[in-house]
């Protein structure tokens, strides 16, 4: 097992790129620390398959390097890689048995048949293949063939890393939940470093220690979820995770005081003078109707989800989302008001930094 390490990292598929613009991925340095169970999350097209094609090797990147350990791998064919990778769709060879579909990868390495045996039966007791070791993988269902894709990436336990690019897709909702508790507990018992690329949240953040959140070519935070919670790295993150996401609004801030269209808002700390768009965001959670003094707020709609509610409605013509213990009434005219800790500031999309605590 190894960390990875990208360092200046860049890929362009054209064969002159001439503006970031034309840059799948962004340049980047990260560290990817060995044993991590790391989700890679962003929408469509935002470079997650190209850079895990980069780390197996298939996509040599264009500019940058890959590093394995203190190990330049950049050059190194897949071969020579040790990563398991599962694909969205399932890789099985139809004309081998199951069992011999899990045992390919130990064959190539020339392990012994005796622990051939062993890791194939434990890992087919893990997906649920143990009746249908002896038959042959043609005629199995989509769902049977990408759970032996998903067997034969877990079945090698000296990897150095295991890549998965939205394996569950073709899986059934029930046997999601199992195999991805299932990649866990092998997490858990193994520390491999393992790599899972999802557009879903609710799946990475059940699966990852560390979320990495990629828009744009860029990964915009690597953290906890509780990180990515609390303090979103980018609007992005803010928008993407959650449900509803983060609210934002246009505003100046000066010191630890923020003014939206005239209405002073606290701050949680001191943010000095911020400058660039400035916007202020809130999560829903954080967000309360008062009575008091607040923003104006005009209510749009009122969804029931089970144990709460969430308040849709607009803040000076701006979309402002709040979750309300369930029956909480909603008068016409009501205002809302922040928890002034859980406020972030953001300069051009990017958070700022306070500077110092916020003056008494
Ligand atoms: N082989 C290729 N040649 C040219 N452009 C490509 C190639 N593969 C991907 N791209 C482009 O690179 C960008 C990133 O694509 P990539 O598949 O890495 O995104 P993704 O986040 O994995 O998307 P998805 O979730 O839809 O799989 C996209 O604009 C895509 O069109």
């Amino acid at each position: 097992m190894a960390q990875i390490t990208l360092s200046k990292l860049a890929h362009s598929y054209h064969p002159t790129p001439k503006s970031e613009a034309d840059f799948a991925l962004k340049e980047m340095d990260h560290v990817w620390q060995d044993g991590g169970a790391y989700a890679l999350l962003g929408s469509s097209g935002c470079g997650k398959t190209t850079l895990l094609n980069i780390i197996s090797g298939l996509v040599r990147p264009s500019h940058g390097r890959v590093l394995f350990g203190e190990t330049d791998m950049t050059d190194a064919p897949t071969a020579e890689r040790n990563i398991a990778q599962v694909f969205q769709f399932p890789v099985v060879y139809d004309t081998m048995t199951v069992r011999e579909n899990l045992a390919f990868p130990l064959r190539n390495r020339g392990k012994d048949a005796e622990y051939i045996k062993r890791r194939v039966d434990h890992i087919a007791a893990m997906i649920g293949m143990e009746e249908r070791l002896n038959h042959k993988a043609r005629g199995l269902t989509a769902d049977a063939k990408q759970k032996i894709s998903l067997g034969r990436g877990m079945v090698s336990e000296d990897v150095n890393a295991i890549l998965f690019d939205e394996p569950l897709t073709v899986i059934d909702p029930h046997m999601k939940w199992e195999l991805r508790t299932q990649l866990k507990s092998l997490h858990r018992d193994f520390g491999h470093t393992m790599i899972y690329v999802t557009h879903d949240q609710t799946e990475a953040l059940t699966f990852a220690d560390k979320v990495v959140v990629m828009y744009d070519g860029r990964v915009v935070q690597m953290g906890t979820p509780q990180e990515l919670f609390e303090t979103p790295a980018h609007t992005f993150v803010g928008y993407f995770i959650g449900s509803p996401g983060m609210n934002l609004l246009d505003a100046t801030v000066q010191g630890s005081e923020a003014t939206v269209n005239g209405v002073p808002v606290q701050l949680g700390a001191n943010y000095g003078s911020v400058t660039g768009r400035v916007q202020i965001g809130i999560r829903p959670e954080f967000v309360s109707l008062t009575d008091e003094e607040g923003l104006p707020f005009r209510l749009t709609r009122v969804e029931d989800v089970g144990r709460h509610r969430i308040i849709r409605g607009e803040v000076f013509g701006k979309p402002m989302n709040l979750v309300a213990p369930e029956g909480q009434p909603v008068g016409a005219d009501a205002r809302v008001r922040f928890a002034w800790q859980m406020v972030n500031v953001y300069s051009d999309d990017w958070r700022v930094a306070p500077i110092g605590a916020r003056a008494a």
